[in-house]
C-alpha cells in the first residue's frame, strides 16, 4: 500500500525556456527522481519546498494544496513542513552541531518524526556536537544537514544529491544514515540523484524526468517501476 501521493502540475517560466512538469506519484518510503541536468529535478524541489511562488498550476501533497495560481493559493514555505537538503548543506557556521540542531528543533511546529537523540544515534553524531560546522568534512556536513532537517519535523523532506559532492567512503557512509532514518522515521522523501546505484539502493520507485525541446517533463512510468536513469 502507499500512503503518499504527489499532484503535480505546474510551470515555470524561465525564458527562453518553459519548464513544465505533470505528474501524479504514490510512494511510500522513497521516490526517486532522476534525470539529465537541466531537467528540472531541483526546481521541482523547489517548487515543493516554496521557494518558485511564481510557478503556475497546482502542487498537492497528501491531498493538501501547498500552492495553485488559479486560486490564488500559496502556502508559505515554513508553514509547509517540507524540508529540503541541498548539496551544499546550508548549515548555520556561527553555531556548533550541536546548535544547529537545537535552532532546528526550536522552529519545529509539530513533534519531529524522530526525537533528538534517535536521530543523533542513527547518524553517528555524537562525537561532533561540539565541533565548528567550518571544520567538518563534506560527509559529516551531511549528517548534521540530514539531523537537522528531521528534527525540524517535516512531513516530506527532499534531498538534493546530498553525496554528488562527496568521495566513495563519505558517499556510503551518508547513503547508510539516509537508509536508518528512512526505516527508523517512515518519513516520505525525494530523492533527486544522477546516480543508478544510489537510486537503486534508496528508492522503492523512480520518477524519471526528461528534456523536450520546449522544457522539462515528467516520464509517466508505471508505479513500481525501476527506470535506469541516463
Ligand atoms: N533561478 C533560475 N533562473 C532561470 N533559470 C533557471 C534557474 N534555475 C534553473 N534554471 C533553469 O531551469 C532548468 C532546470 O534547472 P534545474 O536546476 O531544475 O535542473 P536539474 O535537473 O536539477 O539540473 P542539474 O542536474 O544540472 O542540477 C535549466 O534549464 C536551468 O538552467
Amino acid at each position: 500500500m502507499s500512503d503518499n501521493e504527489l499532484q503535480i502540475d505546474f510551470s515555470l517560466s524561465r525564458p527562453p525556456q518553459l519548464l513544465r512538469m505533470s505528474t501524479h506519484r504514490r510512494w511510500n518510503g522513497i521516490l526517486g527522481i532522476s534525470g539529465p541536468s537541466g531537467a528540472g529535478k531541483t526546481s521541482l524541489l523547489r517548487v515543493l519546498a516554496g521557494l518558485e511562488p511564481q510557478a503556475r498550476g497546482r502542487v498537492l501533497f497528501n491531498g493538501e494544496v501547498l500552492q495553485d495560481s488559479a486560486q490564488a493559493v500559496f502556502v508559505a514555505p515554513h508553514r509547509r513542513r517540507v524540508v529540503a537538503v541541498f548539496q551544499d548543506a546550508r548549515l548555520f557556521t556561527h553555531l556548533d552541531v550541536l546548535g544547529n540542531l537545537a535552532y532546528a528543533a526550536r522552529r519545529a511546529t509539530a513533534t519531529p518524526a524522530l526525537d533528538r537523540d534517535t536521530v543523533i544515534a542513527l547518524l553517528g553524531l555524537a562525537p561532533l556536537l561540539q565541533r565548528k560546522v567550518d571544520g567538518l568534512s563534506g560527509g559529516e556536513t551531511q549528517r548534521v544537514a540530514i539531523a537537522r532537517a528531521v528534527l525540524a519535523a517535516p512531513r516530506l523532506l527532499l534531498l538534493d544529491e546530498p553525496v554528488s559532492a562527496l568521495d566513495a567512503r563519505g558517499r556510503d557512509e551518508v547513503l547508510s544514515c539516509i537508509e536508518r532514518v528512512r526505516d527508523a522515521s517512515g518519513l516520505p522523501m525525494l530523492y533527486v540523484s544522477h546516480a543508478g546505484a544510489e537510486l537503486r539502493r534508496l528508492a522503492t520507485q523512480i520518477l524519471a524526468l526528461e528534456t523536450e525541446a520546449y522544457g522539462a517533463s515528467c516520464d509517466e512510468t508505471p508505479p513500481g517501476t525501476m527506470v535506469d536513469p541516463c
